[in-house]
């Protein structure tokens, strides 16, 4: 664990770069999955204390796929530990006592880094979050949309009944979500870090042109639609969700019913400003998804209660020094959100 990792913590380090600027993302590594059968068995209980998935930013997907499947006893979490994170990766409360951070129950280990140090000794890539930890001291899977497909299936005979029953990968509907989800991942999940992250002019405008193209495709899909496949909750939408919040977020002051009275748009967490995604705003751009995503923050408390205003800004403008040098997190707005 003393082996020099610091290189492989700073997204910014240029070998995750192109030639041309643009930030490329490595795939993660550990890929297993949790089915009956299978090298893990789903298993309840027992198992509580012992698999440790710890999650952060992208992992919010896979927090609100864990309560939307009523997962929450079968797989623990240490979902409010980490916010800034510094050379060393993201850190336990031991290491930075960020207020809410919780220390690792296992193996009282300083940063994620520790833990993916003690499963694999040479590993060699990123210490990113979610990672799936098993009880005996190995990594199933650090890649959070194969994350929430295991949990949208793998432990139905263990949850409630009416759990079990949610379903936000149906087979009819799979072609189609698959599809969505390729461009909306690479312009719009990655694209906000495509185009905060390019170290050239040329990489950053390619990058967020894209992400609006694409934003103004996933508008047009919303027009007057509950969700975006289908007439129920899917994967699409729990994957769209997350970046779309932290882009644009304007809640109602008013009713929440009445989505389309009162429009307060002036919330803009993080990509907007920190990674320069500002083309356009939801009032003069992206109406559709405001609302849809609106809906689902006020009508879903999965969406809710694991979307964390502090701990989003907190983690952006602290933890990319290279963007924000100074550290400093903006105050506003003021309210962060407004009581219904
Ligand atoms: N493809 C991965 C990406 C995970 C990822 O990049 N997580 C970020 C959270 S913002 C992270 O841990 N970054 C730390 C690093 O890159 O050093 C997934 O979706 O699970």
């Amino acid at each position: 664990m003393s082996r020099d990792v610091s290189g492989q913590t700073n997204i910014t380090k240029g070998r995750f770069y192109g030639a041309d600027g643009t930030l490329k993302r490595p795939p993660s590594t550990f890929r297993d999955f949790i089915e009956k059968g299978g090298k893990f068995e789903p298993e309840k209980g027992a198992v509580i204390g012992q698999r440790v998935p710890f999650f952060a930013a992208w992992a919010t997907r896979a927090l609100i796929v864990r309560k939307l499947k009523g997962l929450e006893d079968i797989i623990r979490t240490c979902d409010r530990g980490f916010s800034r994170m510094g050379a060393n990766g993201w850190p336990f409360a031991s290491a930075d006592d960020f207020p809410g951070a919780e220390n690792d129950p296992l193996y009282q280990a300083q940063h994620i880094k520790d833990l993916y140090l003690k499963c694999a000794p040479d590993y060699g890539g990123r210490f990113t979050v979610p990672v799936l930890w098993d009880k005996n001291e190995t990594i199933i899977n650090n890649e959070s949309s194969v994350i929430i497909i295991m949990f949208n299936s793998a432990f139905n005979d263990l949850v409630d009944p009416e759990k079990a029953e949610v379903d936000i990968y149906p087979e009819h509907l799979r072609r189609e979500i698959n599809e969505l989800n390729e461009w909306v991942y690479s312009d719009i999940n990655n694209g906000v870090y495509r185009s905060g992250f390019a170290i050239t002019p040329q990489a950053y405008e390619a990058a967020v042109k894209q992400l609006f193209t694409s934003l103004d495709r996933l508008e047009k899909i919303l027009e007057g639609r509950e969700y975006i496949i289908g007439d129920q909750l899917t994967e699409a939408d729990v994957r769209a969700w997350v970046t779309t919040v932290r882009l644009f977020f304007s809640p109602s002051a008013g009713n929440p019913q009445s989505f389309d009275d009162d429009l307060q748009i002036r919330f803009d967490p993080v990509y907007v400003s920190h990674f320069k995604c500002n083309i356009r705003d939801t009032r003069n751009g992206c109406p559709a998804i405001n609302k849809w995503m609106k809906k689902l923050y006020w009508n879903n408390s999965a969406f809710k209660e694991l979307t964390d205003f502090d701990h989003i800004k907190t983690h952006y403008y602290w933890s990319h020094p290279n963007i924000n040098p100074t550290r400093i997190v903006p105050a506003g707005p003021v309210p962060l959100i407004e009581d219904l």
